[in-house]
């Protein structure tokens, strides 16, 4: 999100001067590879070669497809958990994120439904709200096994054409699939990431989002360490369905990079959704007990460790790296970074003119619209001539905990480095439905203003539907919202949404000067 941020908005007059003459260059540079390859130069068998179909290669090979180019991706084999040797066509947000994730939310929610419905004086015979963790499992994998089939379709029907297998860049115009060799004018690298592993003792004994996915069941008491967008999520599944969650993470609060408020109410409903906190803690080993549950020290933040014992899963949620290795990208002379990631320009493009690279392997914001956003990009620049930029400005996202969380624009910590002076308007409710439900979860709002210009920066908020709710402000954001034009909006009554513009005093100011 910072990256985002940093990537696009308010660039200075110079830069985009600079961007300008480079687009014009790659466009020349563009046409003269298009003429060279329908002429008399070299032949290749493709215009454009994808490795990965994930979000990002399916979109920017079927795309480019569209445009006239000759396309290919390759794509490991399906299967349920990745690894070097497993992917399958659709890729992580498919098959192995957000798709299941949500499905896992979903099924979770019910717990919550269920218990809320008696405040509302439904009564449920005892027993009758069953759950079948194996019914819902083998729901999920045939929902997954249909969309694995729908983006093969899909592919097939824009004329790409599928390789399963590995691929590997073999140097600046040939990719190379389980030993057969193409050429290609154009090569995009989208291979995605994969969980990334704490070095500590018991790691081999840990789970990640993969195996979390496709547990036989589930767990009674689990831990899970981190506190990124995938360990609130799966911290908030595993509770609703009943079971003792402890979410060990190194900062003081969770989801660090969001808005400092957000941060701290989040914690706060957390808790209050029963999840068991650990901040400030860092993990030190994992080990098997004689009744084969798990043990995890934690050293806590007075330095002192302790143990949870009894523990059925510990779930490493600490981040994901590019899947690069043994790509062979070093070798062709691609530009890669400290954590493995693809180096590219503000096209997507690599050193090397030819290499494309979009998505989680840039490691700019690992979110699916922005590697379709960037896929995209590059199936116009590839395709059509017409170099394209990803515009990062206002990329809005969501955490599916409980509750959930969403976000557009700038945290008032962001906000306050690049504007200086903020009107802050926030706030903090209970919503309708837990008045009557018992529920004890709160709702929270946040709009950041630009003082100067009086235009919305940053809209945040933590509570039920904060996505569905977040998407349309986005649009807002995204062009330029003042808080005036926000407080014209009549709003939908009642709901949470028309707290958003409602909120007509200004909470804080934040000042430089101050
Ligand atoms: C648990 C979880 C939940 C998530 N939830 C959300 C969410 O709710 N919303 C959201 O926006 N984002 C979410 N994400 C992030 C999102 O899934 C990614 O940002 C997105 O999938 C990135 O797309 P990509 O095309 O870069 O890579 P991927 O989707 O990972 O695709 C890469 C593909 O390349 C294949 N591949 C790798 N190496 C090779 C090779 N050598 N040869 C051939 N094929 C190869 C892989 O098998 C894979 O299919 C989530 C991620 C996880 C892990
Ligand atoms: N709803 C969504 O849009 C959604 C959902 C899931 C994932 N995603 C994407 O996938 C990406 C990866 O998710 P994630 O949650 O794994 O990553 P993350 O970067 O969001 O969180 C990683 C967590 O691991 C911790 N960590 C890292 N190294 C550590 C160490 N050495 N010791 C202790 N803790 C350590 C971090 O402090 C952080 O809490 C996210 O950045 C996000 O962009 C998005």
């Amino acid at each position: 999100m910072n990256v985002a941020m940093n990537l696009a908005q308010g660039l200075p007059r110079h830069c985009l001067k600079a961007v300008r003459t480079r687009s014009a260059r790659l466009q020349r540079g563009l046409c003269t590879r298009v003429s060279a390859s329908a002429g008399a130069g070299e032949q290749y068998d493709f215009d454009l070669f994808t490795i990965g179909a994930g979000s990002g290669g399916v979109r920017g090979s079927r795309f480019a497809s569209s445009y006239g180019a000759k396309v290919a991706v390759c794509e490991l084999p399906f299967d349920y958990i990745s690894s070097d040797t497993k992917g399958g066509v659709g890729g992580t947000c498919v098959l192995r994120g957000c798709v299941p994730k949500k499905l896992m939310v979903y099924a979770a929610e019910y717990a919550d439904d269920f218990k809320a419905s008696q405040g509302f004086g439904w009564t449920l015979p005892a027993g009758a709200a069953t759950h079948s963790w194996t019914g819902f499992i083998e729901a999920k994998r045939k929902e997954l096994q249909r969309l694995n089939g729908a983006y093969k379709n899909t592919l097939k029907n824009a004329k790409v054409e599928l390789v399963e297998g590995r691929g590997r860049v073999v140097d600046a115009h040939t990719v190379e699939v389980d030993g057969k060799r193409y050429r290609a004018k154009n090569i995009l690298i989208a291979v995605g990431g994969k969980p990334h592993k704490l070095d500590i003792p018991g790691a081999e004994l840990c789970i990640t989002s993969d195996e979390a996915l496709e547990l036989p069941e589930c767990p009674k008491k689990v831990a899970v360490l981190g506190s990124g967008y995938i360990a609130v999520e799966f911290a908030g599944i595993f509770s609703r369905f009943g079971a003792e969650v402890h979410t060990v993470y190194r900062q003081p609060l969770p989801l660090r990079g969001f808005d400092g408020e957000v941060r701290k109410f989040a914690a706060e409903q957390y808790a209050a959704a029963g999840l068991h906190l650990h901040h400030s803690s860092n993990p030190v080993s994992v080990s098997k007990q004689a009744n084969g549950k798990l043990s995890l020290v934690v050293k806590g933040p007075d330095g002192a460790t302790s143990t949870l014992t009894d523990l059925d899963q510990v779930m490493m949620a600490t981040g994901r790296v590019p899947k690069t290795s043994g790509l062979g990208l070093e070798e062709a002379g691609v530009k890669m970074g400290s954590k493995g990631q693809v180096v590219v320009d503000e096209y997507c493009r690599t050193n090397v003119p030819s290499i494309w690279a979009v998505g989680d392997v840039i490691d700019r914001i690992q979110l699916t619209p922005v590697a379709l956003m960037e896929g995209m990009a590059v199936a116009k620049s590839v395709a059509l001539n017409t170099p394209t930029v990803p515009d990062y400005t206002a990329v809005p996202s969501a955490v599916f905990s409980n509750p959930e969380i969403a976000t557009v624009g700038y945290s008032e910590e962001q906000a306050a480095e690049k504007f200086g002076d903020l009107d802050i308007y926030t706030t903090s409710f209970k919503p309708m439905r837990n008045t009557v439900s018992g529920s004890p979860l709160r709702t929270f709002m946040k709009v950041v203003v630009d003082a100067a210009s009086q235009k919305v920066v940053g809209m945040h908020m933590v509570g039920a539907e904060a996505a569905e709710i977040m998407q349309g402000f986005a649009v807002a954001v995204k062009v330029g919202v003042t808080k005036q034009q926000l407080d014209s909006v009549v709003g939908i009554h009642p709901s949470a949404a028309e707290e958003f513009v409602t909120m007509r005093t200004v909470s804080r100011q934040v000042r430089k000067s101050a």
